[in-house]
């Protein structure tokens, strides 16, 4: 599914709002349209009544495309159709060609890796070209070079990239081959969930998995954390793979000689392949990551000037998510200042005056834990700071508050403000529904310890 179409609600909602639009003109003109197709940049919208769509195009295509380009970070075009429109024909053509085009995709998709992270988009600068070389010859002769593979650098420093890079080579050149990528988080949440199921099916599906794999990758190794029976298993799945000549690649923020809640054999181990680290980028490598990402989501339209980049590159030095962080959170200001700021040193200042002025001691803020909630839980901090019930937002907005409480001194009142105002008693009863599901479920026990080492690293 396409951004545009997956956001399509937030999008309608965010113009809803923005417009001020009256509930009549809202579900007359916009709630019935429909997102008939995504092209290149260009969205296709259709229009259930003929006669409607030129005073649709007039009134509403500009504050559309300023919306979904709000709310998807990419610009695109606006096309309004009719049910008769003979372009109709002509995209059904083009949907269907690019349906077969995402039938080779879905090895790629049920793997779980994210379409952005190849080694086409990956820059290999001196902090990172000995990992990368290495990851390629592994991509190129899964089994046969380097097993296993332990790639290891600090946070935000291309980890992931890099196996999901692999993973994808691997899969677009021999796509019948079995490549599992999971985090140890959920590898060891999986793990609990078939022991406590207690059914010999259970456990022997968890084995089928992970064991009957041509490729195996776990993300963040570190958390597979002092729990023996996570380990042990894990033990012989490698024992199991590696015996049979399957891929194993790993990646961790620290060397396995240095993961101290690593049982002596599996640290061994990881040290029979090879190990390759990551560290932070040059200047010029920092610039190449930022030109590329101007690129790969078409934001030249805001024709940035070089100063401007410099400047980024020049500040954020450790870690490259903040890096890109910050020309969004730039792009985000200009546009939220409705084009009356140019984009200049002032402003990239201003967006990346959090970063700028960073906590070297690290102090655990409301603020830190929720950006490291958002994060691990790829829930936007607008998400947790609103009042939506889905599960998948309300647990880790209540993640937070129970976090919150158990981490910093902050009164319960003041943690209601920053998550969107809420009331004392929401707060209390956030913090008490999870101090009671922890005792109840391993699984958000286990996941709650790996936030909290994320947050307050040792
Ligand atoms: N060499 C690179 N070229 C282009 N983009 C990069 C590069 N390295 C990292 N990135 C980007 O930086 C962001 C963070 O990278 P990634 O998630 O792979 O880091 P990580 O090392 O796995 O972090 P963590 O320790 O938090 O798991 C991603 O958006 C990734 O695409």
């Amino acid at each position: 599914m396409n951004v545009v179409e997956e956001k399509w609600n937030e999008i309608i909602e965010h113009l809803r709002v923005e417009h001020e639009l009256s509930h009549i003109s809202f579900s007359t003109w916009i709630q019935p349209l429909k997102v008939y197709n995504v092209v290149d940049n260009t969205v296709y919208l259709l229009v259930d009544k003929a006669a409607s769509v030129d005073y649709i195009e007039k009134k509403y295509s500009l504050p559309l495309k300023v919306c979904i380009a709000e709310i998807t970070g990419i610009e695109y075009e606006v096309v309004f159709l009719s049910e008769d429109d003979e372009r109709i024909e002509e995209l059904k053509k083009m949907s269907s060609a690019s349906t077969d085009k995402r039938k080779t995709k879905t090895a790629a998709e049920k793997a779980g890796l994210n379409p952005r992270y190849t080694f086409d988009t990956f820059i290999v600068g001196n902090n990172n070209n000995f990992a990368h070389a290495a990851s390629l010859a592994v991509a190129e002769s899964p089994g046969e070079v380097y097993n296993p593979l332990f790639l290891y650098g600090g946070v935000g420093l291309g980890k992931t990239h890099l196996m999901h890079s692999i993973a994808h080579f691997i899969l677009d050149f021999s796509p019948k081959k079995k490549v599992v990528y999971v985090t140890s988080e959920t590898f060891t949440n999986e793990l609990i969930h078939a022991l406590k199921n207690g059914r010999e099916s259970s456990m022997s599906d968890f084995r089928e998995k992970y064991r009957n794999t041509d490729v195996l990758l776990i993300d963040d190794i570190q958390f597979l954390i002092g729990k023996e029976s996570t380990q042990e298993e894990f033990f012989h799945t490698f024992n199991h793979l590696h015996t049979a000549g399957k891929q194993i690649i790993i990646s961790s923020d620290r060397p396995p000689k240095d993961i101290e809640t690593l049982e002596a054999r599996l640290r061994t181990r990881f040290e029979w392949g090879l190990i390759a680290d990551m560290s932070a980028p040059d200047y010029e490598t920092r610039m190449a990551i930022l030109q590329k990402k101007i690129e790969l989501e078409h934001l030249e339209i805001y024709h940035i000037p070089d100063d401007v980049l410099q400047y980024i590159a020049q500040n954020v030095k450790n870690n490259i998510r903040e890096l890109e962080g910050s020309l969004n959170k730039l792009i985000a200001l200009y546009r939220l200042e409705g084009n009356g700021r140019p984009i200049d040193i002032n402003l990239a200042a201003e967006a990346m005056k959090d970063i700028l002025s960073p906590d070297d001691n690290k102090t655990v803020t409301p603020e830190l834990i929720m950006d490291i909630v958002s994060d691990h839980f790829g829930v936007s901090i607008a998400d947790l700071k609103s009042n939506k019930r889905p599960a998948e937002i309300a647990v880790p907005r209540q993640i937070v508050m129970y976090l919150c409480r158990k981490m910093t001194d902050v009164p319960l009142k003041s943690i209601g403000i920053l998550l969107g105002g809420k009331n004392h008693s929401t707060i209390k009863h956030g913090v008490e529904k999870i101090e009671h599901d922890v005792e109840e479920n391993e699984q958000l026990a286990n996941t709650i310890d790996i936030i909290k080492k994320k947050i307050n690293p040792v």
